[in-house]
């Protein structure tokens, strides 16, 4: 695999030096991009390995994207990253960026972040690769100030380089148990939490909010990350296995939930996902609480809420919309949800940046009216959510491309993780259901640290 290296960087050489030269002769930044097709690669390894910026997106029926390094990133500790990233990517463009990715997203709320990871969080990746099942396809992206060196580039290359083509060490196969598993809120906290909200509600000062708990485990043993997320794979083959890192933080996840997909002809996809219920342990059993959940009234209203705002927050983006009525079933290894897939397409001047803006957060995970809900999220939950439930993804120059919301989650470093797990509250919740629901949610993260959900006595 090294020989690719080697033969990569001498045809960059030349390239890289004209960059430079250009940069010094004009007193600006300049962009070198440049395209080529590579043997397969480890990309779950890669991202595990990577010491610095490295990011991944892999849905269950498309190409897994990699990004390692970072030519450029953008930062910002507060806000809407919606607009920061539309002005950031034009400017980019004026630099002399033609074709990249913009890789990053956002925490859930502003001024919610974990110690030390920027609220919104965008950047261009110095590699960017994308691999299908018969092809990987690697762009490399350098940006080029005045005063930078050829060799300073060739260098940072090469260590990227390293990071994905290194020859890979056997995965280890069986992961550490942990020292403690803790739960914020605990079991009786969280009831009464549910309870406090279900009140809230029925004094009409929301409709619905969507709660959080988290498991904090503790390890005094690394965990290799690259076995969890081909966990998260084999265990979950249709939800979108991503993770995201700078250094040693980590936010990894198997989620179920498209926030939009912008796609050729402005063709829009995002979905309604809310409403839940167990995987029976028989066929017979698993269809009798599919048929239950969509005849629940308190589910379907919980779904409703999150369907009617979607609705009206695209109706004015979009030249066409369309929804089913009546939601189906989305089937996961270890939950059942009611769903409504939605498509459109939007209005010329609306690019795929604007409706994320738009659409973030959504009522299935923040709750309604979505401002007054996660302010109340923001007041009772104890701890922080950070990036759990914000979207991330990817998109082109043109804000084409493709955002999750960050579910069924987990954020730490090999020696620490917190899992997430959130349930829609609505007037009729009931708070020992939604402790079972709490830990149905986690279980997508508990088995692929190799745990079962009984073993955790809480
Ligand atoms: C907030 C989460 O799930 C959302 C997505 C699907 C179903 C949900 C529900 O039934 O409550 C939630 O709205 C989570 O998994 O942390």
């Amino acid at each position: 695999m090294m020989h690719v290296v080697a033969d990569t960087q001498s045809r960059l050489e030349p390239l890289l030096k004209d960059r430079v030269a250009w940069a010094r002769r004009h007193g600006q930044p300049t962009w070198l991009t440049y395209q080529l097709d590579v043997p397969p690669v480890n990309a779950y390894q890669a991202v595990a390995r990577a010491g610095g910026f490295a990011w991944l997106v892999h849905p269950g029926d498309g190409p897994i994207r990699l990004g390692i390094g970072q030519a450029q990133a953008g930062q910002w500790a507060d806000g809407d990253g919606w607009q920061h990233i539309e002005q950031w990517t034009a400017r980019l463009q004026k630099e002399g960026l033609d074709e990249s990715w913009i890789v990053g997203g956002q925490a859930f709320a502003p001024h919610s972040s974990w110690p030390g990871v920027p609220g919104v969080f965008f950047a261009v990746p110095l590699l960017q690769i994308e691999q299908t099942a018969t092809t990987t396809r690697l762009r490399i992206a350098v940006r080029i100030l005045p005063e930078d060196t050829w060799e300073s580039h060739q260098k940072t290359l090469t260590e990227a380089f390293e990071t994905v083509f290194a020859d890979s060490e056997p995965a280890m196969t069986v992961l550490p148990a942990p020292l403690e598993v803790r739960f914020s809120p605990s079991a009786d906290r969280w009831k009464d939490l549910v309870s406090g909200a279900v009140a809230a509600i029925r004094q009409h000062a929301l409709d619905k909010v969507v709660l959080a708990r988290t498991a904090t485990l503790r390890y005094a043993d690394p965990l290799d990350i690259a076995v969890v997320l081909h966990h998260l794979r084999d265990q979950n083959p249709d939800a979108t296995v991503f993770l995201i890192r700078w250094g040693e933080r980590v936010f990894l996840g198997a989620t179920p939930e498209l926030l939009v997909r912008v796609d050729t002809n402005r063709q829009l996809h995002t979905m309604c996902l809310a409403g839940s219920t167990p995987r029976g342990l028989t066929p017979e059993e698993d269809h009798r609480l599919a048929d239950d959940l969509l005849n629940n009234a308190k589910n379907r209203r919980e779904h409703a809420l999150v369907r009617d705002h979607i609705i009206s927050r695209l109706a004015p983006l979009t030249a066409s919309l369309s929804a089913a009525e009546i939601p189906s079933i989305k089937r996961l290894p270890t939950v059942q949800h009611l769903w409504t897939p939605v498509k459109g397409t939007l209005l010329p001047q609306v690019s795929g940046f604007s409706a994320v803006a738009a659409l973030h957060p959504t009522p299935a995970v923040a709750g309604t009216p979505v401002a007054q809900a996660t302010q109340y999220i923001l007041q009772h939950e104890p701890f922080t959510r950070g990036w759990y439930a914000g979207p991330i993804g990817w998109a082109d120059l043109t804000g084409q491309g493709e955002w999750w919301v960050s579910l069924r989650s987990a954020y730490g470093t090999a020696r620490t993780m917190t899992l997430f797990a959130g349930c829609g509250i609505v007037e009729d919740s009931d708070p020992d259901l939604e402790l079972a629901e709490s830990r149905w949610k986690m279980t997508t993260m508990l088995t692929a640290l190799e745990l079962e959900g009984e073993a955790l006595h809480e």
